[in-house]
C-alpha cells in the first residue's frame, strides 16, 4: 500500500501557547513527528488553558498524543511546588477496552521514557496474563508507586473507590485520589454508555470536583445527550472536520479513507472476500509497499469469528495436521483450491480477536498481527472488540462482512486503517434490498460511500471485475424469502367490498409488490458457479471436522440473534433477511432449528448427506475423548432403554391385568344379566299365558291409557287384574254378560287380593309382584323390537302407541 502521507498536518510542536515544556518538545521530535496533526493544534492549547475539553476528530487522527501531552505537563505543573506523596494519583485515563488501555499506556510509557519526566504510570486492566502479573500491579498500587493511572472502568474501579473483588462492597481505597489533576475518558461515547454507567459514576463520584476532564472519540457528538455524566465544566469543544472530495462538505472519516459497499447476496460474501484477498495479490503482484498485505475483516459476534477463522485458516493458511487424510489430501484440496484462484499470492495468515478469547490469546494475536513482517499478507477476523482506537499499524483494507449492530462502530472500524495520513480502504457487505438503504444512512451521518464492483473469476483464475461471457441472470426465485406469502391478486377482489377491506387488500398488494422487487433484486445477480464451488469446499471442511462443524450452527444462530438487536432496525429488519441464503454463505451441513426459519422457504436448502454423529476431530487426543464419551452416552442410553423396557412391561402388565380384570367384571354382569332376562323371559311367558283371558285383553284393548299405566309398571293393578281373571277361569266362572271396564276387574281384583291376604300367606303375592315386574319387561321388550322392526314372540296389543299416550 502506498505509504504517501496526504499533508494532514498543522503548525510545529513549538507553535502552541501556551508553550510545550522543551522535555516535550524534545520527546515530540524523537519521535519523528515533526508538525501536529489538526486535532493536536486544536485541542492541546484548549486543555493546557485549564479548560474541560470535548474532542471529536476522525479516527487516526492523532487524538492519543492530544491528551497525552496536555495530561503530562498539566500534572508537571501541579506537582512542581508540591510533589505526589505516596499513594496518591495526579491523572486518571479511562478506556473502554484492555487492548486501547494497553497502546494508550505505551504511548505514555514511550513519552515518559522519551521527556525524561518523573512520573510513573501503571496498567490497571482486568484479565492479567497471569495471576503474578496481577499480583505485581496490585502491590505496585499499594505502594503508591503510580502517579498516572491507565486502565479499564472496572479495574479502575476497585482501585479508585476500593470495590472488594466478587464481592461488590466498598473496601478501603487503594490510591488516594483527592490531588488528581486530569481525567481523561478516551472513546468517551463509549464510555458514557449504559454498558460502563455504574463503574463509571462510581468513579467520578470518587474524584474531586476540581479538576480537568477531557472526553475524546471520533464519534463525540454521539454522546452529547450524556455529557452532563462526565462533570464537566464549561468545555470547550474541538471538532475537527475532513473536507469531503468536492470540498464542500465535511466527513467524518479521514480523507484518506476510501469506504465502499457491495451489494451482494449473503451466499456471495465468502467469494467475494477471497476474491478481494487475492485481487490486491495480483493488481500489484510482489512489489512491496505497493499492495494490501494487512485486512481486518470485522463480524458481529465472537461465534462467527470463531467459526469463519477455522474455515479461512485451512482455505487459506492449510497446515497437513489440519486437514484428514493429511499432506496427500492437503494437495488435493489445493489443487481444487487453486481452480478456485485460491492459491495466488502465497499463504495467508489468519488471526482471530474477540473478548470471549482469554486474555493471553487476545494479546499474542494482537501482537503477532501487529508484528507481520513485512511482504506477508495477513487477515485479523474480529469483532468490535477491535473497532475503537486501536494503532496497528499499516492496516489496508477493512472489511466488515455485517454492519455493526451499533452505527458508531462503523466508522471506528474503518478506522483501523488510513490512520495518520496513510491510504486505506474499507469495505462492507450489505444484502439486497432493505439493507441498502444504509448507504443514505451514512451519507447523513457523514460517512459517504461509493459502490464495490462484484469480483469474478476468468478462466484462467484470476479476479476481475468483468463478468463473464457465461454468467447467466436466473429467472427470479417463485418463493420469496422474506416469509409473506405470494398469491395472484385474484382472490382479494372479492375483498374489496368496504372501505377497511379495500385499505387491506391494497397493503396486500402493496406488500406483494415489494416482496416480489425484493426477490427480483435478489436473483438479479448473474449466477457464480465458483462461488458455489467454494461454499461446498467449505461444507467438505465442516464434514471433515469437527471443530469447525461445531461451530457452524452456533455462529449462524449467534449471526441471527444479533441482526435481530440492530440498532437501526428500520433498516435491518430480520422479517428481510434471506435467510436461507444466509445459511447457504456460512456453509453449513444443514439449518439449525431456530424459530426465525418458521416460514422461510427452507426447502431451498440442500442438506448435506454427512452424518454428523460420525463427524471426527482432527486432534486425536480430542476425538479419542469424544469416543469415549459417546460410548457411555451409548451405554446409558441402552441402560435407559432397558429400565424403559422393563417399567413399559411393567406399565402393561398392569393395564393388561387391570384389562382383564374389568373384562371379568363385564362377563359377570352380562351373566347376570342373561340370568335375568332368561327369568324374565320364563315369567313373562307364564304371565302371558295368563293374560290370555279374553275378557281382560277386551278391557285392556278398551282402556288404553289405564292399560299403559299399568303394564309400564306405575300401577301394579293389572297384575292384580291378570290373577283374577285366572282365577275366575279355574273357577270355571262364567264371564259377564256386560263387558266390564279394566277398571272395573282390577277393583275385582284388588278386593280379591284383599280377601286372599287376610286368609293366605303373603307368598302369592309376591309371586304376583315377580309376575308384573315381567309385565312391564314384557311391554318394553315389545316396545324395542318394534323399533327394530322384528315382532314380538308374545301377541299383546293394547291398542295404542306410545306417543298417542304420551300426547293425550
Ligand atoms: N503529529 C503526528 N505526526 C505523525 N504521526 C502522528 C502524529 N500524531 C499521532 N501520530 C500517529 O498517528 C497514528 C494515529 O494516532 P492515534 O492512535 O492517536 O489516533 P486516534 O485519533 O486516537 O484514532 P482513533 O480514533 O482510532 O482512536 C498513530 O500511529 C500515531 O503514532
Amino acid at each position: 500500500m502506498a505509504d504517501s502521507v496526504v499533508p494532514t498536518f498543522g503548525g510545529t510542536w513549538d507553535s502552541v501557547r501556551p508553550a510545550l515544556p522543551s522535555s516535550i518538545l524534545t520527546a515530540v521530535a524523537s519521535l519523528g513527528f515533526e508538525r501536529m496533526t489538526p486535532v493536536q493544534e486544536a485541542a492541546i492549547p484548549a486543555f493546557l488553558q485549564n479548560s474541560d475539553v470535548i474532542v471529536e476528530a476522525a479516527t487516526g487522527s492523532g487524538k492519543t498524543l492530544s491528551f497525552v501531552l496536555p495530561l503530562l505537563v498539566l500534572l508537571q505543573r501541579a506537582t512542581q511546588r508540591k510533589p505526589l506523596a505516596t499513594g496518591e494519583i495526579g491523572a486518571l485515563v479511562l478506556s473502554p477496552t484492555r487492548e486501547l488501555a494497553k497502546q494508550t499506556f505505551s504511548v505514555l510509557t514511550t513519552l515518559l521514557e522519551l521527556s525524561g519526566l518523573p512520573f510513573t504510570p501503571l496498567l490497571v486492566v482486568g484479565g492479567s496474563a497471569s495471576a503474578t502479573a496481577t499480583a505485581d500491579e496490585m502491590a505496585r498500587v499499594r505502594e503508591g508507586a503510580a502517579d498516572i493511572l491507565v486502565g479499564t472502568p472496572g479495574r479502575l474501579e476497585d482501585v479508585v473507590c476500593g470495590r472488594k473483588k466478587g464481592s461488590g462492597m466498598r473496601g478501603r481505597p487503594s490510591v488516594r485520589s483527592a490531588r488528581l489533576e486530569v481525567l481523561v475518558l478516551d472513546e468517551a461515547d463509549r464510555l458514557l454508555d449504559m454498558g460502563f454507567e455504574a463503574s463509571l459514576t462510581a468513579i467520578l463520584a470518587a474524584l474531586p470536583k476540581q479538576r480537568r476532564t477531557g472526553l475524546f472519540s471520533a464519534t463525540m457528538s454521539e454522546a452529547l445527550g450524556q455529557l452532563v455524566r462526565a462533570g464537566l465544566r464549561n468545555p470547550v469543544r474541538v471538532q475537527v472536520q475532513v473536507r469531503g472530495p468536492s470540498g464542500d462538505s465535511s466527513m467524518r472519516i479521514p480523507a484518506t479513507l476510501q469506504v465502499r459497499y457491495l451489494v451482494c447476496p449473503p451466499d456471495r460474501k465468502m467469494a467475494q472476500l477471497v476474491r478481494l484477498l487475492r485481487q490486491g495479490h495480483q493488481q500489484h503482484g510482489d512489489e512491496e509497499g505497493s499492495r494490501p498485505h494487512k485486512y481486518i475483516v470485522y463480524f458481529s459476534t465472537c461465534a462467527a469469528v470463531d467459526y469463519f477463522y477455522r474455515l479461512l485458516k485451512r482455505l487459506l493458511d492449510p497446515k497437513p495436521e489440519a486437514v484428514p487424510g493429511g499432506q496427500p489430501a492437503m494437495e488435493r484440496e489445493q489443487r481444487a483450491a487453486s481452480e478456485l484462484g485460491l492459491d495466488a499470492g502465497g499463504p495467508v495468515a489468519v488471526y482471530s480477536l474477540h473478548g470471549q478469547m482469554v486474555q493471553k490469546k487476545r494479546q499474542m494475536t494482537f501482537d503477532a498481527f501487529t508484528r507481520l513482517p513485512a511482504g506477508d499478507t495477513g487477515v485479523l477476523l474480529a469483532t468490535d472488540l477491535a473497532s475503537r482506537g486501536l494503532d496497528i499499524p499499516d492496516v489496508d483494507y477493512v472489511v466488515q462482512w455485517d454492519p455493526p449492530t451499533d452505527p458508531k462502530s462503523f466508522a471506528h472500524r474503518c478506522g483501523r486503517t488510513a490512520r495518520a495520513g496513510r491510504r486505506g480502504q474499507a469495505l462492507v457487505f450489505l444484502s439486497p434490498g432493505a439493507e441498502e438503504t444504509y448507504v443514505d444512512f451514512l451519507a447523513v451521518r457523514k460517512i459517504p460511500m461509493q459502490p464495490a464492483p462484484y469480483l469474478w473469476l476468468d478462466a484462467q483464475g484470476c479476479v476481475t471485475t468483468e463478468a463473464p461471457e457465461d454468467a447467466v441472470v436466473p429467472e427470479p426465485a417463485e418463493d420469496s424469502d422474506d416469509g409473506e406469502e405470494t398469491s395472484d391478486g385474484s382472490q382479494d377482489d372479492d375483498a374489496a367490498e368496504d372501505g377497511s377491506q379495500k385499505l387491506k387488500s391494497m397493503r396486500k398488494q402493496q406488500k406483494r409488490k415489494k416482496s416480489k422487487r425484493r426477490a427480483a433484486a435478489a436473483s438479479s445477480f448473474p449466477a457464480d458457479s465458483r462461488s458455489t464451488v467454494l461454499l461446498e469446499l467449505l461444507r467438505q471442511y465442516s464434514a471433515g471436522d469437527r471443530e469447525i462443524y461445531g461451530r457452524s450452527s452456533v455462529a449462524f444462530v449467534s449471526f441471527v440473534q444479533a441482526y435481530a438487536k440492530h440498532e437501526a432496525s428500520f433498516i435491518f429488519r430480520l422479517k428481510e433477511l434471506p435467510l436461507i441464503e444466509a445459511a447457504q454463505g456460512f456453509a453449513l451441513l444443514h439449518l439449525p432449528s431456530m424459530p426465525e426459519l418458521r416460514g422461510r422457504p427452507t426447502r431451498r436448502f440442500v442438506n448435506h448427506p454427512v452424518d454428523t454423529d460420525l463427524i471426527p476431530y482432527l486432534d486425536a487426543q480430542r476425538e479419542a475423548q469424544r469416543q469415549v464419551k459417546l460410548a457411555k452416552e451409548r451405554e446409558e442410553k441402552a441402560k435407559e432403554k432397558g429400565r424403559n423396557k422393563k417399567k413399559d412391561k411393567a406399565k402393561n402388565d398392569a393395564w393388561s391385568s387391570a384389562k382383564r380384570e374389568r373384562e371379568k367384571v363385564r362377563e359377570i354382569k352380562i351373566k347376570r344379566l342373561r340370568q335375568k332376562d332368561e327369568r324374565a323371559r320364563e315369567q313373562e311367558e307364564e304371565l302371558m299365558q295368563r293374560i290370555n283371558d279374553p275378557e281382560v285383553l277386551e278391557a285392556l284393548r278398551r282402556d288404553p291409557l289405564l292399560a299403559k299405566r299399568m303394564l309400564s309398571g306405575r300401577d301394579k293393578s293389572l297384575r292384580d287384574a291378570v290373577l283374577l281373571a285366572a282365577d275366575r277361569r279355574a273357577r270355571g266362572a262364567p264371564r259377564d254378560a256386560e263387558p266390564r271396564t279394566l277398571e272395573q276387574i282390577v277393583a275385582e281384583a284388588r278386593a280379591l287380593r284383599q280377601q286372599s291376604r287376610g286368609s293366605s300367606s303373603d307368598s302369592s303375592g309376591s309371586s304376583g309382584e315377580e309376575d308384573w315386574e315381567a309385565v312391564a319387561r314384557k311391554e318394553r321388550i315389545a316396545r324395542k323390537m318394534a323399533a327394530r322392526g322384528k315382532r314380538p314372540r308374545f301377541e299383546f296389543n293394547p291398542g295404542f302407541s306410545d306417543e298417542e299416550g304420551e300426547n293425550q
